[in-house]
């Protein structure tokens, strides 16, 4: 056989398996049956054109799809999304009920070693168990001096711009102040990026960096590795910014973990009060569980565990306060109402408390919801067949009422937009407005609530982030006037999917004047 003879019938074999491989995931593939644009259903290049070709627009596109072809839809060769808040908890099903996650999803994120990364269901019960009590509400009010000391820190530093009668980067700021808190609840020490506010903005801007590349992570997963697997004097200047960062916090981490690997062999005890835990960080509660095997107490495991926590920390917590603040700015009405509300309990109010106030809880409710929490496809794999029934909630209403047998297996995922802007439960969905929150019924929302996710892979920071939204909202409000400052509704708009909401491009942030009260 010839060279050109070999190369020909390579060609026709791989054209050959290419066609059938076609016709199988178009007419016999186990969701074959599920509709669906035909492309996506061929070809995962039709989620890539949407993620990376028009950035970060496929969340989007999947809800246009929906109005064509109805509240179930195939988005690509494998995997299937819904429009109806009615099965939510049927995908996000509680902890006792057997999900995965999708590996191919978690390509995005880069952080294997970590407790989010963990795809099958025994294993992220054994990552997050030993985590837990450590995020429980009674550890995280016990650490609520130290939220309180970031809270005045913040309110210090806004206050130089209100004596200076310069504007104040919220957006910046509230990223350094919940970095400073999550460094300093997983790692017990004193990280301070609220210090310096030209190395917070220069930390956002390259999380942001960072963040653009996710999807691309996600589709290529070569190129990153590809640029890890060599030597850093090589791969540094082709890095984004990002991910330098990324892999200084990965030496962070591991350096934090020898620190505490060193004071275990020496059997050497902390000076800090302890706490419901009776440990000092994250790192001493995993390297103690009895539970965990060896290769869990990695080194390289746990960094990636510190870096993801630390990370999972900073984006979303100051990105909604960001949004909270820049839509209460937008309506004074709604900020005076909760100046009010706050002036009845004292300045000293702690975080168990300002949790009573209706209206602040409804703010902070409508702010998360605003915010989309975790915007992409966070698709669950069920063991079981689970049968779809389009409920009152379906979007678009369906017609037929046809049920439709999903096969264990499959990817299923009901994104954060298609819940929080369900008109059946929240009418007028792009308004901020916290009064639907409010009485027995505002009550009854939150179980559509979707910020922190749902079910046994709910945000593990939950109670921390909570506490850091009540305390840090409850200081500016009480402490400042504002106004916004070049900023409009569109600094704060979902337009992008990146893994979290951004918008666009060209956005600095919510930038405030302030007057100190
Ligand atoms: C407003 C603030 C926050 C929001 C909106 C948020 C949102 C979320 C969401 C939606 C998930 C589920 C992701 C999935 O299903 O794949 C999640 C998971 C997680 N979050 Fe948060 N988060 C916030 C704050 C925090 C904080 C402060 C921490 C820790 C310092 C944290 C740590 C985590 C971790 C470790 C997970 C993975 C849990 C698991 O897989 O078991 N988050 N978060």
């Amino acid at each position: 056989m010839t060279i050109l003879q070999i190369v020909e019938t390579a060609a026709a074999a791989s054209l050959l398996l290419t066609v059938a491989e076609a016709v199988r995931r178009l007419y016999f593939h186990p969701i074959a049956h599920i509709p669906g644009p035909r492309l996506a259903a061929l070809t995962w290049w039709y989620e890539f054109y949407f993620d990376v070709i028009k950035p970060g627009q496929y969340v989007f596109k999947i809800q246009e799809l929906h109005k064509k072809y109805g509240p179930i839809i195939r988005v690509t060769p494998d995997e299937i999304h819904i429009n109806d808040v009615g099965f939510l908890d049927t995908v996000y099903a509680p902890s006792m009920v057997r999900r995965d996650k999708y590996a191919y999803q978690l390509r995005a994120l880069r952080v294997p070693g970590s407790v989010t990364a963990a795809t099958d269901f025994d294993a992220h019960k054994k990552r997050r168990e030993p985590l837990s009590p450590f995020f429980s509400k009674r550890n995280v009010v016990h650490l609520e001096p130290m939220v309180n000391q970031k809270v005045r820190q913040l309110c210090q530093l806004i206050s130089k711009h209100a004596v200076n009668e310069t504007p104040v980067n919220l957006s910046d700021v509230l990223f350094a102040f919940s970095n400073d808190v999550a460094s300093n609840f997983v790692f017990a020490h004193q990280s301070d990026v609220l210090a310096d506010e030209e190395r917070s903005a220069t930390l956002r801007q390259h999380s942001n960096e960072l963040l653009l590349g996710i999807n691309i992570n996600k589709h290529f997963p070569w190129i990153p590795d590809f640029l890890e697997s060599l030597p850093l004097f090589i791969s540094k200047p082709m890095m984004p910014p990002g991910l330098i960062d990324l892999l200084e916090l990965f030496v962070k981490a591991r350096s934090e973990l020898m620190e505490v690997l060193k004071a275990k062999a020496s059997g050497k005890s902390s000076d800090m009060p302890l706490g419901p835990t009776g440990k000092e960080s994250v790192f001493r509660t995993i390297l103690d569980n009895p539970s965990l095997p060896p290769f869990e107490k990695s080194v390289l495991r746990l960094e990636q565990e510190g870096a993801l926590l630390v990370l999972a920390g900073t984006e979303s917590p100051a990105k909604s306060l960001s949004i909270i603040f820049c839509h209460l700015l937008l309506n004074p009405s709604i900020f005076s109402k909760l100046r009010a509300e706050l002036n009845t309990v004292p300045e000293t109010a702690t975080w168990v408390e300002l949790e009573q106030l209706p209206y602040l809880s409804a703010v902070l409710e409508e702010g998360n919801r605003l915010s989309f929490g975790v915007t992409a496809r966070m698709a669950r794999i069920a063991h079981e067949t689970l049968t779809y029934t389009p409920s009152s909630h379906a979007v678009p209403q369906s017609s037929t009422g046809k049920s439709y047998a999903i096969p264990p297996g499959t990817p299923v995922s009901i994104t954060s937009l298609s819940a929080h802007t369900a008109e059946t439960v929240f009418p007028d969905p792009f308004k901020f407005n916290p009064e639907r929150w409010l009485g027995s019924e505002g009550r009854g929302l939150r179980k559509y609530q979707m910020a922190f996710g749902k079910g046994g892979r709910k945000c593990l920071g939950f109670e921390l982030a909570r506490a850091e939204l009540y305390l840090a909202a409850a200081a500016l409000v009480r402490s400042f006037d504002m106004t916004l400052w070049e900023t409009d509704e569109s600094d704060v708009a979902f337009v992008h999917d990146y893994q979290i909401s951004m918008p666009n491009f060209s956005s600095k942030g919510v930038r405030i004047m302030v007057k100190k009260l």
